[in-house]
């Protein structure tokens, strides 16, 4: 999710929900429900109240515009769809009230309904388009060009004060919707932080036992489903209780950092590193068969045995032993990690730096 999240440009934040924020087609169904029946009433209304005749029909075409993007969206469930019907029928319909002077020319105090809409259900880079755009025509249609044109009836100060308090509402709108979009990218980024750690160890960013789990079941399941086997190395830094009591917890700390990079660099994409404990560390082989897992988890014990840490020019290196398991049958996750434990105890005993298969006497060293 982090990934996604630090990917997704600001303008595409609406892929992503917070909880209590209200879904652009909820708000735009309820707006939907709102307008229809008050443009309606309008239509009704202007046919005595309007000096054009043809208001109450153009209001009665917006409201059947808006039902019908409503019903399209009902039937073919597409948000972009439904979103950009929306805008451009309401733009219409603004455009329509600011210029032809609908009732005794109020009508055009509704254009302040139009910035907090378009912010809200749209792109910033839209938002600020559009009302860009609305604050320009509205300045033209307020000029002497404007009147050439409209025949509308707003006095000087009128259109005077309509311009300022447009332009101020439309700033505020946009320093509002940076805001809530900020918010939201930190609130998102938030939550995938702690998505990252509920799910990774803080020392080394390999999965922590819990996830390792997690992916043991989901890998389980596709067994179950294809039967292609897979296997796990459960492994264990040997000795490494020396290396503590020799040169500190913090080098400890440095050779378990070590071999969590050399399994990095090991294993493939698809693989699962988990550290399973202290020094203990868990792999999960997709679709992998047991003398595959062996090859794989040698070729990682001779890496690591390779590698070391400097530490006050002193060369600190470590060994690993492994116990390999690879799952058959109806076996459950408990019993083949409990095989892996004790292929990792038979390495363990015949001499650490080896690697052990649950199914074989003889161990790899
Ligand atoms: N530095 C460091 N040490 C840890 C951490 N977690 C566990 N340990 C230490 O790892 C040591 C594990 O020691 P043991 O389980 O006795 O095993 P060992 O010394 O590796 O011996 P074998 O496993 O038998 O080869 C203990 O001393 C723990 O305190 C950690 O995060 N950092």
């Amino acid at each position: 999710m982090r990934n996604s999240i630090e990917k997704t440009p600001d303008t595409q934040l609406s892929q992503f929900r917070v909880r209590g924020e209200i879904p652009v087609p909820v708000l735009i169904n309820w707006l939907t429900i709102f307008a229809v029946p008050l443009l309606v009433f309008f239509a009704w209304r202007s046919d005595s109240h309007s000096h054009d005749p043809n208001t109450p029909a153009f209001l009665l075409v917006f409201a059947v515009l808006l039902g019908t993007n409503g019903l399209i969206y009902r039937i073919g469930g597409s948000k972009t769809l439904q979103r950009r019907g929306f805008i451009t029928v309401i733009t219409l319909l603004f455009t329509y009230l600011a210029t032809h002077a609908v009732e005794d020319g109020s009508a055009i105090l509704w254009l302040f309904a139009y910035p907090p809409i378009v912010f809200y259900i749209s792109q910033s880079r839209v938002g600020v388009t559009a009302c860009a755009g609305g604050l320009t025509g509205v300045i033209v249609l307020f000029s002497p060009l404007g009147d050439l044109i409209f025949e509308t009836p707003y006095t000087t100060s009128f259109r005077l004060s309509m311009i300022i308090a447009l332009a101020f509402e439309m700033m505020t709108c946009y320093i509002l919707d940076q805001s809530r979009r900020r918010s939201k990218l930190g609130l998102l980024r938030l939550a995938a932080d702690f998505e990252h750690a509920a799910k990774h160890d803080a020392l080394t960013g390999l999965a922590n036992r819990r996830e390792g789990l997690e992916q043991l079941e989901g890998e389980q399941e596709r067994y179950s489903r294809n039967k292609r086997p897979f296997s796990v190395l459960l492994m264990d830094i040997d000795l490494f209780k020396q290396v503590n009591d020799t040169y500190g917890h913090h080098v400890g700390d440095k050779l378990i950092i070590l071999v969590a990079r050399i399994l990095r660099e090991q294993c493939r994409k698809v693989d699962t590193i988990a550290r399973w404990g202290g020094e203990e560390y868990l792999v999960l082989l997709p679709e992998t068969g047991e003398q595959a897992a062996t090859r794989i988890a040698n070729r990682v014990r001779l890496a690591i045995a390779a590698s070391a840490i400097t530490q006050e020019e002193t060369r600190i290196q470590a060994t690993i032993s492994v116990g390999v398991a690879t799952i058959h049958g109806g076996e459950s996750i408990d019993r083949l990690l409990q095989r892996a434990d004790e292929a990792l105890y038979a390495a363990k005993k015949q001499g650490r730096n080896r690697v052990c298969s649950y199914n074989k006497t003889e161990c790899v060293a």
